[in-house]
């Protein structure tokens, strides 16, 4: 379980995030939810002890992430923005080395190992070097590395952008399948579809702030409107039509 009290977090004069608090649970998937710049980025780094908030408390299954950031770290995987693989390493020399780092060896290492290449369904790929892995193939060997501690927690940040049909697919069923085994999976997306269709519960942001949170269908029901593309809109306060300023000009 992830816990976020009053979360604080500026960049010189930018408040990015303002006293951010919200819960996700294990065995849901928790969606933050809003448009460009709203600080989804910085409550999720913050999450993962990548940044240091100004003020407020993350907990990530009770451990406050700012005492004793390795114990909340080995209970949470970060699934990255960019895969950031290492061309001239196999998916297994992938999987192998980040378990070293979380300090597993010998036969722990090796079904830790087997393990997730197992549930990923990756071992046609596993003695593969990643140079020229498809964007499906990167995005196994990304997400194996970040749960190759069996962590509880699983974090992403917009995990299907720049992802093809067939991969947002496999991420979707990962997903499914994380939430089904327990774990407590908070992700930030724009994609509507994927958003409603997903998430156990939706956490709105705007300007740094929560404006509203929910189940998809309880916020339709609290904006009034019919779809959640509509309510994210009336509840995040932003404008119905956006004024591109062509019309004028024409
Ligand atoms: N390292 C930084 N330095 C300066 N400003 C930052 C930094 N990181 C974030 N910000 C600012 O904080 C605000 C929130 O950014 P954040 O990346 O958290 O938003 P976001 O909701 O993830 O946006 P997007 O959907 O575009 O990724 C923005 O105004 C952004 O420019």
């Amino acid at each position: 379980m992830i816990r976020v009290e009053h979360l604080a977090k500026s960049f010189g004069a930018v408040v990015a995030v303002s006293s951010v608090s919200f819960t996700a649970e294990d065995g849901e998937i928790t969606t933050l939810l809003g448009a460009n710049g709203s600080g989804k980025t910085t409550t999720l780094r913050a999450v993962a002890g990548l940044l240091k908030a100004d003020g407020g408390s993350v907990f990530v299954d009770g451990v406050a992430v700012a005492d004793d950031p390795l114990a909340a770290q080995a209970r949470l995987g970060v699934f990255p923005d960019n895969f950031g693989l290492y061309t001239r390493l196999t998916a297994r020399e992938h999987l192998r080395y980040f378990a070293e780092l979380h300090g597993m060896q010998g036969t722990t290492l090796d079904e830790a190992v087997e393990y997730v290449a197992t549930q990923l369904r990756m071992q046609d790929i596993l003695d593969r070097r990643t140079e020229g892995f498809s964007q499906g193939q990167r995005m196994k060997v990304a997400l194996g590395r970040a749960i190759i501690h069996r962590p509880k927690n699983i974090i992403f940040d917009e995990p299907s952008r720049g992802l093809d049909v067939i991969s947002v697919r496999l991420l979707r069923r990962i997903l499914l399948d994380l939430r089904a085994a327990g774990h407590c999976v908070l992700l930030s997306s724009h994609v509507m579809a994927e958003v409603h269709r997903l998430s156990d519960r939706v956490v709105i942001m705007s300007d740094g702030r929560v404006c509203a949170e929910g189940t998809p269908d309880a916020l339709i029901d609290l904006s009034g409107e019919d779809n959640l593309e509509e309510a994210f809109v009336t509840l995040a306060g932003l404008p119905a039509e956006p004024d591109t300023g062509l019309r004028a000009q024409a």
